[in-house]
């Protein structure tokens, strides 16, 4: 089996590429009744293992890798940056892999605006800006988005207002507009959680 883990990264984001790929292959597959039945024996071991390592939110490692696309989160769509300026434009290339698959070759329509979210979090909450949450995200779907497929997105602040970020993007399969995005972030007051 090869896993698809750079030199470059840590034990801990190595585990998150890993367990991405292992979705994938899961989700692409057709196991037998004796694989199925070892993989949930093997599953089971280490959930055991894992829940006694467990540990409060400040101290976990997941989806809080500053080096991994997705923040090392291995249950969104795979993203990376190429063009990044935040707060106001964020650039890149996308693709939904098998894991990802509605049904017919399309992605499912939740895991787009699960992207969108993603871009738009990074946005709103670059470095240096008070944090802040989606408050609504609308998407547009114009085209079927393919797994497989490689995809490229534009995300950018449309205007600000007071605590308000307007936020638009777009995800593209070659010329093509697959699905477009309007948020509002709103800036956190002291005291919200
Ligand atoms: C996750 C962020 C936490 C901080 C992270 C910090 C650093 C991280 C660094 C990098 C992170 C990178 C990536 C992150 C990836 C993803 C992030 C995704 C973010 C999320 O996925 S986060 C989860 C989903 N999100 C919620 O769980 C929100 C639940 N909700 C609330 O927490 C409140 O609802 C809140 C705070 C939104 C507002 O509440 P509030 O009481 O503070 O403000 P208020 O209601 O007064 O609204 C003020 C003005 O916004 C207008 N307004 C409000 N809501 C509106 C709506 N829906 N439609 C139209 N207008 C609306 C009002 O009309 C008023 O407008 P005006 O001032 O003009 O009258």
């Amino acid at each position: 089996m090869t896993v698809n883990v750079e030199a470059s990264l840590t034990q801990h984001d190595a585990v998150v590429t890993g367990l991405r790929d292992f979705l994938d292959a899961l989700a692409s597959a057709a196991p037998d009744e004796r694989s199925s039945q070892r993989l949930l024996h093997d599953l089971a071991q280490w959930t055991e293992d894992l829940r006694q390592d467990a540990v409060e939110e400040s101290h976990r490692h997941y989806g809080r890798s500053p080096t991994l696309a997705t923040a090392g989160q291995a249950t969104t769509p795979w993203y990376v940056v190429d063009e990044a300026a935040p707060p106001e434009r964020l650039a890149g290339r996308a693709s939904f892999s098998n894991f990802f698959l509605g049904g017919r070759g399309a992605a499912h329509g939740g895991t787009i605006p699960l992207l969108f979210d993603e871009l738009f979090g990074w946005l709103a909450n670059s470095e240096g800006m008070p944090p802040s949450r989606t408050a609504y995200l609308t998407t547009n779907y114009r085209s079927v988005v393919r797994v497989g497929r490689p995809m490229t997105f534009t995300a950018w602040t449309d205007r600000v207002e007071g605590r308000k970020r307007f936020l638009r993007a777009e995800l593209r399969d070659g010329d093509t507009v697959c699905a477009e995005s309007e948020a509002l972030f709103v800036t956190l007051r002291a005291g919200q959680p």
